[in-house]
């Protein structure tokens, strides 16, 4: 007899690049796949000197090299989701279409063309073309932040979200989450209906690598099949607990989000300062998708907090292999 298969754990890959400082791009990546208990790997496209102040140089990868990366990883591994972030150059952007068409997992852009601190991380004109015309038809979402909404859709002194993520979608967007728009929170559009992802900004700082972390655990929620709606809400209120949660001790003057040590005494304190009940429950869903994984129980851990949407993840975690799209 043999003995049964145990359930495969998702599969995350992100292409991207490196973070000295070990708060954003692929190294934040990773803490975000593994907060949801999702297997992270990496095709690494560039090196950057940085802190949370701001990047001080930078280099792409080889051609050559990064297509390599993405041949092994796939052709061993395999990917449920496939994240892609810093976008670098036109040619890059080419190879990463060529090589991920047709891949069978949802596609997560996210144009990290400034990053939290202000710093400049991508080619110039033909990058953003190649962007638009080749990776944003291929993505399932992509996810600028306000200023890159703007600038991929050179509508510059645009202030209305809807208008930035129409202009996204004729441009070849099939869906478009605009991060952290005026008055806090997101904006989602899915090619037929505009909604808010509301939520409450936190001044706490630890913003650097907000970013990649709200696309790498949408990227989580859509491998294990979490409808876009719901999947963009939960990533949402997960990075805000990290901001509310944030790493206040690393960095001088700007701070990493934090997505993997909140714990339960920190969110009862940010229950009791924010009265903010969903963002809190993210928090727990987080820290029971993880508990649920690792222990390879059902959904038994993940009812330990017993919470709408400790529930819905949790669900999404053990329904992996179920729920994934084909
Ligand atoms: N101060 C804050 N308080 C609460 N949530 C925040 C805060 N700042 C950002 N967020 C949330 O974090 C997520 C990432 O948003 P943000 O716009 O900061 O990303 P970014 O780092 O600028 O993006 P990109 O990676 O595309 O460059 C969003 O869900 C946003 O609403
Ligand atoms: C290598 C790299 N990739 C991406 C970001 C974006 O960071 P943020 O999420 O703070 O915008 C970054 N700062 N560095």
């Amino acid at each position: 007899m043999t003995a049964p298969r145990p359930p495969r754990r998702t599969r995350c890959l992100t292409v991207g690049s490196s973070d000295s400082s070990g708060g954003a791009g692929i190294q934040g990546d990773l803490k975000a796949f593994a907060s949801v208990g999702a297997y992270g790997a990496t095709v690494l496209v560039g090196v950057t000197a940085q802190s949370p102040a701001g990047v001080i140089a930078s280099a792409p990868v080889d051609l050559d090299l990064v297509a390599a990366q993405l041949d092994t990883v796939l052709a061993d591994i395999g990917a449920d989701g496939v994240k892609v972030g810093t976008t670098w150059s036109a040619a890059l952007m080419h190879l990463v279409a060529d090589r991920l068409a047709g891949i069978p997992a949802p596609l997560v852009v996210d144009p990290v063309l400034v990053t939290a601190a202000g710093s400049g991380l991508s080619g110039g004109q033909d990058a953003v073309d190649a962007l638009c015309e080749r990776l944003l038809p291929m993505a399932a979402v992509t996810t600028p932040n306000f200023a890159e909404a703007r600038r991929l859709t050179g509508l510059t002194d645009e202030t209305d979200p809807a208008v930035l993520a129409g202009a996204l979608v004729r441009r070849g967007a099939r869906a478009v989450v605009i991060t952290d728009v005026p008055g806090g929170g997101d904006w989602l559009f899915d090619g037929r209906r505009h909604r808010a992802v509301p939520g409450p900004r936190h001044a706490t700082g630890c913003e650097h690598g907000a970013g990649c972390a709200h696309s790498a655990l949408l990227t989580a929620f859509l491998a294990r099949g979490v409808p876009l709606p719901r999947a963009a809400e939960l990533a949402h209120r997960a990075v805000a607990a990290g901001v509310a949660n944030g790493a206040v001790d690393i960095g001088r003057d700007r701070h990493p989000v934090d997505l993997l040590t909140a714990t339960a005494a920190d969110t009862a304190t940010d229950t009791e300062t924010d009265t903010d009940t969903d963002t809190a429950t993210a928090t727990g869903a987080a820290a029971a998708v993880g508990a649920a994984t690792a222990t390879a129980t059902e959904t038994g851990a993940a009812t330990a907090t017993d919470t709408d949407a400790a529930a819905a993840v949790g669900a999404a975690v053990v329904g992996g292999d179920r729920g994934r799209p084909a």
